[in-house]
């Protein structure tokens, strides 16, 4: 299946598979061919990666800083991240590995030299991840390509939402999908806001809504499936008890086989079940439930937050700036900063602002670096 039938509507009753590899291959290319051929035994459509250019998607002191965690692979965060990347070479072995397997590939595109280096493998879609939802130059080049784009929504406000379907239609961008998705690894059953499926599929009927869960099991991303979802994406690794962020929350190859069988065998229609109906037909219990819950709105929920102010996106100097200057678009980029500074968003509203003080390229702009 195409991910483009589902996009254009032709495929309302399939869904898309996408097993995300991310960084769990544990920068071994042997690790990720053998994970693309699980996940493609699995039943999914799609293996992904994950893909960034480390100095463009973060600042020197954010690459520098210490990373202390039992997930670490490097003493800085800059050599953790180093050792999970592949290079262009590995990632045309694996593009090839997955044309030989009849499997999609591509990745997410941290920042904008790996969007021109997935545009350049020709990969069938780009995923923009929740870190870069509101980061507007990099959505715009996005829908400048001539490639469909699927994009996360975690820690973002309705708001935010409202501006990225803006910003599509200004860039006459059709072929586009939304992902629910909530940033926190794994996310607790109650904070999955999955009422947000049907809440988006409302209010942006022309667009494909999907589901990038980070919960545990395989029940919940059932029931986002039955709510509308038409996009499924879940983390896959060959072992949860390995070392890394994201294992714990990621399917092992059974898991991911019970998932796409379930949702094959569901007989879907445009029209969603009820949560009532979802709980029932899927024998949930509590969990379930509470996934289903009712929602408000879309908001950055608190267990968002340790992810956003891990990798949520800064406005820096791109240059060295001085006090008194007038900001102009070409002297703020869009990074991972430590510290972190304006959120991505204040990007276009910062242009002929004055600054208070010096600003060192690759700094964050604060708000007190701003004179009002
Ligand atoms: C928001 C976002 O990019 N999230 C990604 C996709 O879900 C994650 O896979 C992160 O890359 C991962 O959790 C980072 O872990 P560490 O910081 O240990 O490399
Ligand atoms: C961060 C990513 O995904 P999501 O926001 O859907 O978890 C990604 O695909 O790299």
């Amino acid at each position: 299946m195409l991910l483009n039938d589902i996009i254009s509507g032709n495929e309302v009753d399939s869904v898309y598979i996408i097993a995300e590899i991310g960084q769990n291959h544990q920068g071994c290319v042997e690790t990720a061919k053998k994970m693309i051929l699980e996940a493609k035994k699995a039943g999914c459509h799609c293996v992904k990666f994950q893909k960034s250019d480390l100095p463009t998607k973060f600042t020197r002191s954010a690459l520098d800083r210490e990373y202390i965690s039992d997930h670490a692979w490097g003493k800085t965060y800059g050599e953790h991240k180093e050792y999970l990347e592949f290079s262009k070479d590995q990632y045309l072995q694996l593009q090839a590995h997955c044309k030989e397997l009849n499997v999609d590939f591509t990745a997410s595109a941290m920042d904008e030299r790996s969007l021109q280096f997935l545009a350049d493998l020709n990969v069938p879609f780009i995923k923009i991840g929740s870190g870069d939802a509101n980061n507007f130059p990099l959505l715009k080049k996005a829908a400048n390509l001539n490639l469909p784009l699927v994009i996360s929504t975690g820690m973002q406000t309705m708001q935010t939402v409202e501006r990225i379907v803006q910003t599509m239609r200004e860039s006459g961008k059709e072929d586009y999908a939304l992902m629910h998705c909530v940033s926190s690894y794994p996310t607790d059953p109650e904070d999955c806001s999955l009422e947000l499926i049907s809440v988006l599929r409302r209010r942006f009927p022309n667009v494909a809504i999907g589901y990038s869960g980070h919960e545990l099991g395989v029940v919940i991303s059932q029931a986002a499936v039955l709510l509308g979802a038409r996009i499924v994406e879940r983390h896959f690794t060959l072992d949860k008890n390995q070392k890394g962020s994201d294992h714990r929350c990621s399917l092992e190859p059974q898991e991911l086989k019970a998932l796409t069988t379930a949702i094959t065998n569901f007989k879907l229609s445009s029209v969603p079940m009820y949560p009532q109906e979802i709980v029932q037909k899927l024998n949930g219990g509590e969990e379930l439930e509470a996934a289903l819950q009712h929602v408000e709105s879309k908001t950055i929920l608190p267990c968002e937050l340790p992810c956003r102010n891990k990798l949520g996106k800064s406005i820096v100097a791109a240059r060295n700036l001085n006090k008194g200057y007038r900001l102009q678009l070409a002297d703020m980029a869009i990074k991972v900063s430590e510290p972190s500074g304006l959120t991505a968003e204040d990007y276009v509203d910062l242009v002929g602002k004055e600054l208070a003080d010096n600003i060192g390229e690759d700094e964050p702009i604060l708000g007190s670096s701003i004179i009002n």
